[in-house]
């Protein structure tokens, strides 16, 4: 047997010898990926007697019987072994060297892999001038991309970006200075569209970090079954249809900056306990890997639901909330600071005027005054929303009182019209079915969709719609939430 394998390699040398002109270094390896013989070629280099892979002349002789990779740290002649896939072109730079190489697996009269031989065709320098210019562009491309989503992944809004001086908002900040002094996880708590998110990226913006990425989840957004490839990544070939590259997770990403996770209310229990193991270890392991990646990762965690109530119901792991709640800050809800309510109106006034290419309009005080009458369920985005509405509805130079009639007619018609007949409560609740209904039917049923255009937390959506009786298989007859894709069986 072992005869008839060393016949084998010495026909693969015997061939290798055969295409000699045409050939520079050349490697011959074991089923254990140890090297078997290689070609003096691979060890000087012509025409200037430079060594190729920077070995001494008696290096032919020492390297046979030791493992290919003290010979070539990168080489990918195991994987050659190990798969019995050939790789019949590979473009490696030695040093300054760009050269072609070829690796074929060696098998035996039966298929079986019994070593792997590679060979580098001759002059590629000269021959793959032309490829190898081509190749070092895209790849200064590829870093200078790199350097464009680093960018992108670091923090875009600081705390001056947060605009509000009502004092729940000045506490805010100074809370915010405070986050960024310390390293510890930071759970930020308050209602939908309070500006949680733009909060975490001024946590991160003020921390030592702020070099470091900034890297955002909405646990909500993700289809369960998507989430922990998601967070930990995915090992080469993890399942059916998994890339041969290794997929970076989010903890990956984050590594030396910040991980925003918003909605962790939404994170199922099996990948709370995962995430609890991560937070004390400091480590994750990819999916369908063995292997565990250090990972130095400050979390900020978001949500709108009440955690103390959901770990009564079993529904979210105690020990997790406390590893969370290092550094807690509760958001004040808006129509807790109504003071703010003019400097936002009027930053969303020229923002949308801006998006509109329309010149701004200026709030009137009655505008303001039915502002102040709405209780701004959600939050900060609902008044963005609501004044990029009367951008799109109506025309004027001025923002006014019954700019919001169609808008916010509960609030608007009771401040510019005190007369009506009908009791407030049942118009407004009237209203707010009709607005749900539409926000369903423009969102084709996703109630998610729909939840983020009415400003509302999902829960509040349920709750609403179960008030007004709306249901969804019956409206519409299809699956409300976007179908989920399964991983690779
Ligand atoms: N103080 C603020 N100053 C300026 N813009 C703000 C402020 N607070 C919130 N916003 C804006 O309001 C919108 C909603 O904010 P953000 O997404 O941070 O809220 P959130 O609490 O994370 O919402 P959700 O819980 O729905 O994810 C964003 O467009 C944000 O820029």
């Amino acid at each position: 047997m072992l005869g008839a394998r060393n016949e084998q390699f010495a026909a693969a040398r015997d061939l290798l010898g055969m295409i000699d002109e045409m050939i520079d270094g050349a490697l011959l390896i074991d089923q254990d990926s140890r090297i078997v013989w290689l070609n003096e070629k691979h060890v000087w280099f012509s025409p200037k007697q430079m060594t190729l892979l920077g070995l001494g002349p008696d290096a032919c002789a020492k390297a046979v019987g030791k493992p290919v990779e003290s010979l070539i740290p990168h080489s990918r002649m195991r994987e050659v072994v190990e798969t019995g896939r050939s790789i019949p072109l590979d473009v490696i730079k030695y040093g300054e060297h760009t050269l072609l190489v070829s690796r074929l697996p060696l098998r035996d009269q039966t298929g079986a892999v019994i070593g792997a031989i590679s060979f580098s065709l001759k002059n590629s320098v000269t021959l793959l001038r032309p490829i190898a210019d081509r190749f070092n562009k895209l790849h200064s491309r590829l870093v200078h991309m790199e350097k464009k989503l680093a960018a992108v992944r670091t923090s875009k809004y600081t705390v001056e970006n947060l605009v509000g001086f009502s004092p729940p908002m000045l506490r805010l900040k100074r809370l915010i200075r405070k986050g960024g002094q310390i390293n510890s996880s930071a759970l930020l708590l308050g209602e939908t569209g309070s500006g949680k998110e733009l909060v975490a990226h001024a946590i991160h913006a003020a921390s030592d970090r702020v070099n470091g990425p900034f890297v955002g989840l909405n646990v909500a957004a993700i289809p369960e079954n998507l989430l922990e490839a998601e967070c930990f990544g995915v090992a080469p070939g993890a399942y059916t249809g998994a890339s041969h590259q290794p997929r970076p997770g989010k903890f990956q990403l984050a590594h030396g900056g910040t991980l925003f996770l918003d909605e962790i209310g939404d994170m199922p229990l099996s990948l709370q306990v995962k995430l609890l193991r991560v937070l004390q270890e400091r480590e994750v392991e990819p999916l369908g890997s063995n292997q565990v990646v250090k990972v130095d990762v400050r979390i900020i965690a978001a949500t709108s639901r009440a955690l103390p109530e959901m770990i009564k119901e079993g529904k979210f792991r105690a020990d997790l909330f406390y590893r969370l709640n290092v550094f807690p800050v509760q958001l004040p809800p808006l129509r807790d600071r109504k003071e703010d309510l003019e400097i936002l109106a009027s930053l969303f006034s020229e923002r949308t005027a801006a998006t509109f290419d329309q010149p701004m309009r200026n709030v009137t005080p009655q505008a303001l005054e039915v502002l102040h009458a709405h209780d701004w369920p959600g939050n900060v985005r609902e008044l963005a929303n609501v004044i990029e509405q009367v951008y799109a509805r109506t025309d004027g130079d001025q923002i006014t009182a019954d700019d919001f009639a169609e808008i916010l007619p509960q609030i608007a018609p009771r401040l510019t019209a005190p007369s009506r007949k009908r009791p407030l409560a049942e118009a407004v609740d009237e209203y707010e079915r009709s607005l749900i209904l539409t926000a369903l039917t423009e969102a084709k049923g996703n109630k998610l969709e729909t939840a983020r255009k009415l400003g509302l937390a999902r829960t509040n959506l349920y709750a609403k719609m179960s008030r007004h009786n709306i249901s969804l298989d019956t409206q519409y007859g299809v699956a409300a939430e976007a179908e989920q894709p399964e991983l690779g069986a």
